[in-house]
């Protein structure tokens, strides 16, 4: 019977369990393979550390957040234990045939390299952050899209009782499309996303108009906005243990310079994690869901160097490269449409 090895990268996202159930229930009653999944991402992959996965250890978990497997960033490659010999003795050892990647961009382009390098291995695309190219959602995204607008809408009843403006700062480290999603959902007044600069001078024009009409001003900013004069999106918190910096705080910095500008009294909220964590959306656990039956059928088809993607309404194949190497942005035009009837 072959048997697959599932590992979640990256970020956590909810509806990774979701994946995890629809590729064992899939694979069990379709295909007779095999799951085992592996700890921590690419670490579990290293070192062969892997539970078995059958149908009691999956059920009931699509409606649970997180990953039942556990999450890191830890790379395929890092020394002394890493690299493709060390991986496929691992998986000799525990007697798995191929790998299954859920992750974002970065885990894609490990798995390119881990394929170049001889790992039987295909691919399914998650991240809140909507920012992966060759599929056109993400699982995840919907639901931290549903968190922040439920954010902003309460931002908004507090706002108009004390007539402040409300800043959200919601994440988004490339590409803005939660700040888009949930800014639009919610009807905000400015929507400032790392695609688009926009001047301190605009931004407080917008929030005057608001407040000339009588309404509290709201403002929905993602993390890696930039003001012109910013050389990069502020962090303030050093860099991780993977040497990126940790954003995140650009709502802090707006609220004063806004309220010093206009003379109307401003508050900042950051939502931070909690636009990853819990229950995933109905919307989450049916793409999670999706994506997993597609991945148990990939594998059965041998379809190594691939990866699954949502298009339109269908699940698609397309290869590893198709997704890396590029960031999926807001486009201009979507942006500019938004911005028309801001203020
Ligand atoms: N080109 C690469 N070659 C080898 N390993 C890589 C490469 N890019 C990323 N990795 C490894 O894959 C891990 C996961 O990637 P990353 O941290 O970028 O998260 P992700 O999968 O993009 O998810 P998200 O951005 O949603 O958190 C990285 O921490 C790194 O160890
Ligand atoms: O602290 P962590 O786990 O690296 O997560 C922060 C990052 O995760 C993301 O949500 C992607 O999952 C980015 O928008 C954000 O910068
Ligand atoms: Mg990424």
């Amino acid at each position: 019977m072959a048997r697959f090895g599932i590992l979640t990268s990256g970020g956590d996202c909810p509806g990774l369990n979701a994946v995890i159930r629809g590729t064992v229930l899939q694979g069990s009653t379709v295909h007779d393979q095999e799951f085992v999944g592996f700890r921590d991402g690419f670490w579990g992959l290293v070192y062969g550390e892997a539970i078995d996965l059958d149908r009691s250890v999956v059920r009931g978990i699509s409606q649970q957040g997180g990953t039942i497997l556990g999450t890191s960033r830890f790379g395929p490659y890092t020394e002394p234990d890493g690299g493709p010999e060390n991986i496929k003795r691992a998986l000799q050892r525990i007697g798995v045939d191929g790998v299954i990647a859920v992750g974002g961009d970065g885990t894609m382009a490990a798995a390119n390299r881990l394929l170049g390098d001889g790992i039987p291995i295909v691919g399914v695309p998650k991240t809140i952050d909507n920012d992966l190219q060759a599929t056109d959602y993400t699982f995840g995204f919907n639901t931290a899209v549903e968190i922040a607008t439920e954010a902003v809408d309460r931002l908004r009843t507090t706002g108009n009782s004390h007539k402040r403006c409300m800043v959200l700062e919601v994440m988004g480290r490339h590409a803005g499309w939660i700040a888009m999603y949930a800014g639009v959902a919610a009807g905000a007044h400015a929507i400032l996303i790392p695609e688009q600069q926009e001047s301190l001078e605009q931004i407080c024009e917008w929030v005057v108009s608001v407040r000339d009409r009588g309404r509290s001003p709201m403002v929905v900013v993602a993390e890696g906005f930039m003001l012109p004069e910013m050389e990069q999106a502020h962090s303030y918190k050093g860099m991780d243990e993977f040497n990126r910096p940790r954003l995140g705080g650009i709502g802090e910095i707006l609220a004063p310079l806004i309220e010093e500008r206009t003379g109307i009294a401003t508050r900042a909220t950051v939502l931070g994690y909690i636009q990853r964590g819990g229950v995933p959306s109905a919307w989450d656990r049916v793409l999670g869901t999706r994506f997993g039956q597609a991945v148990s059928d990939l594998v059965a088809d041998a379809g190594w160097g691939s990866m699954v993607a949502l298009r339109g309404t269908d699940i698609v194949r397309v290869p590893f490269e198709e997704a890396v190497g590029h960031t999926k942005t807001v486009p201009l035009e979507y942006y500019r449409g938004a911005r028309a009837i801001f203020g």
